[in-house]
């Protein structure tokens, strides 16, 4: 394990979440053993990759997460769209939480904390619930998609709203691991998480070999790096011959990191007040900042912000041209495709893979202020609809 603040390095030490040190966000190295293939491996989702998975674990506490669909676009064969809505709480955060809990539950604890802009908390009730722990949530009031809130409230999580954005919440639950030691932190600063999020990058691999391009949502910053590390993994053994350039998506409200990668500068400008129809990556500053910048630039990747109308309209093409449902945070990565291709940075015959990080309905509201046809009709009379549209288009 190493910090990525202050580089302190120690044995592999499943009991550390934060560095001893200084505080700062570990990393842990794995290296795939000598004999890993593909064909050995037995199951499906994210345990199918446990020789992968760095620690030990007591008990898995599992609700067959991942082994999510990778569906090829109607339009061009070489793009692909990694659905993580079809994971058992809507989102890729369930890769991570059956780790984490894992973890938790192994190293003895009773008491898990999260806070959440709403995936990160459906899937840690989930889990917790799953795993008969105590899970309190820190969520901004006001600021949570409703389907994530009811599923928070559906498994039985205590739910504690605070004024402001998820950041306010990010640090208080940072705090609060650090003076009171019972309690395990399940957002992504715990490494442990993010080594169930990085078999997004194995079943990539497995299905289609290396992309070209992987374009991914970015809030808080853990789920590129993860994706990266996976590929990286799978590189340094041999697997793979390369990484694929990494591209991370932010809205334009909260672009800390693209900002900065596309101003060139080393640190980001934290964002006071994000704002963003994409609430779930409603974030102005990421605790994975340097790991998700350390993902781009190591595989010459890049970072784009796109605007909400952009984020909306990608919703709308996404579900009516290719029949996928994703919430706007998710649709972040088609939204920023779309302008990579306008822009020259990636082309059509580029083999390309977009992570959609989260089912449509965890946001009904979102999708409901789409433009639609809605008509009151005569219920003997339907057929003066369709016959009249018919007449129209001749
Ligand atoms: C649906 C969705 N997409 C993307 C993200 C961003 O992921 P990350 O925080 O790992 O950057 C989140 C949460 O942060 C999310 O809930
Ligand atoms: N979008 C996230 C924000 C928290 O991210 P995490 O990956 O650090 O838990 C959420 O769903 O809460």
């Amino acid at each position: 394990m190493r910090c990525i603040e202050c580089g302190f390095q120690s044995e592999l030490d499943q009991k550390m979440i934060t560095c001893p040190r200084c505080g700062g966000i570990l990393e842990i190295s794995v290296k795939l053993p000598p004999t890993f293939s593909f064909s050995k491996l037995r199951g499906r989702g994210v345990w199918r990759y446990s020789p992968a998975i760095a620690g030990n674990y007591k008990k898995i506490v599992s609700i067959s997460e991942g082994g999510t669909p990778l569906i090829r676009s109607r339009e061009n064969s070489e793009v692909y769209y990694k659905f993580e809505g079809a994971n058992p709480t809507g989102s890729f955060k369930d890769r991570g939480m059956t780790v984490a809990i894992s973890s938790a539950v192994s190293e003895g604890y009773k008491i898990v904390v999260a806070a959440s802009t709403g995936n990160t908390a459906a899937s840690a009730a989930a889990y917790s619930a799953r795993a008969g722990l105590k899970i309190y949530l820190v969520l901004p009031k006001d600021k949570v998609a409703i389907g994530k809130l009811a599923q928070s409230i559906l498994y039985g999580a205590t739910i504690l709203e605070v004024e402001g954005s998820f950041d306010v919440g990010m640090k208080a639950v940072m705090r609060l691991y650090k003076d009171v030691g019972i309690v395990y932190p399940l957002n992504s600063f715990n490494p442990w998480r993010l080594e169930g999020q990085k078999t997004i990058a194995y079943e990539i691999t497995e299905e289609i070999g290396v992309p070209d391009y992987v374009f991914v949502p970015v809030g808080n910053a853990g789920n590129i790096y993860a994706i990266w590390k996976g590929f990286t993994e799978l590189r340094d053994a041999g697997v793979i011959d390369r990484v694929p350039r990494m591209v991370g998506v932010q809205a334009e409200g909260a672009s800390p990191i693209a900002k900065a990668i596309l101003n060139n500068q080393d640190t980001p400008q934290f964002v006071e007040n994000p704002e963003t129809v994409a609430t779930a990556i409603r974030i102005g500053k990421p605790v994975n900042w340097k790991k998700a910048m350390k993902a781009i630039k190591e595989s010459q990747g890049t970072a784009i912000y796109v605007s909400d109308n952009e984020i909306m309209e990608a919703q709308r093409e996404l579900a009516r041209k290719e029949g996928i449902g994703a919430e706007p945070a998710s649709v972040a990565s088609f939204a920023g495709y779309k302008k990579a291709l306008e822009h020259g940075l990636v082309d059509r015959t580029s083999k390309t893979v977009m992570i959609l990080t989260g089912h449509a309905l965890k946001d009904p509201d979102s999708m409901i202020k789409s433009s639609a046809r809605r008509i009151i009709v005569n219920p003997d009379h339907l057929e003066n609809i369709i016959l009249g549209d018919l007449n129209v288009s001749g």
